[in-house]
């Protein structure tokens, strides 16, 4: 069973995670991220499912045009684990490649 991080180690990662913040009253990380248009926004989210399948661990996102809100936490623990931290990085890695931070 995958372990919640503690508070520091989930604010310590956070550190390393461009434009990642805690969700206000719930224990998610969540970010927002603009694309240049619908079609890298929705390219973006197509990548990022696929890594999502790969890993059984899956955003909770809405796009709106070229903007993609994501949330990330880990359900069957209620919180957020290493889980939720290693698809954050990847997303980010994903975003870069198409020239967003
Ligand atoms: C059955 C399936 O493996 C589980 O429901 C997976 C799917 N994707 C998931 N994604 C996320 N974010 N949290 C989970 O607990 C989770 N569990």
């Amino acid at each position: 069973m995958v372990e919640l991080l503690s508070t520091e180690a989930r604010k310590a990662a956070l550190w390393e995670l461009a434009g990642w913040a805690e969700m206000p009253g719930r224990e998610a990380i969540t970010k927002t991220f603009v694309f240049k248009d619908f079609n890298e926004a929705f390219g973006f989210m197509a990548r990022v499912a696929l890594v999502a399948e790969k890993n059984d661990h899956h955003p909770e996102w809405k796009n709106v045009y070229k903007t993609v809100e994501v949330v990330l936490a880990t359900h069957e623990v209620g919180g957020v684990t290493k889980r939720d931290i290693d698809l954050a990085k990847a997303m980010n890695a994903m975003a870069r490649q198409l020239g967003v931070s």
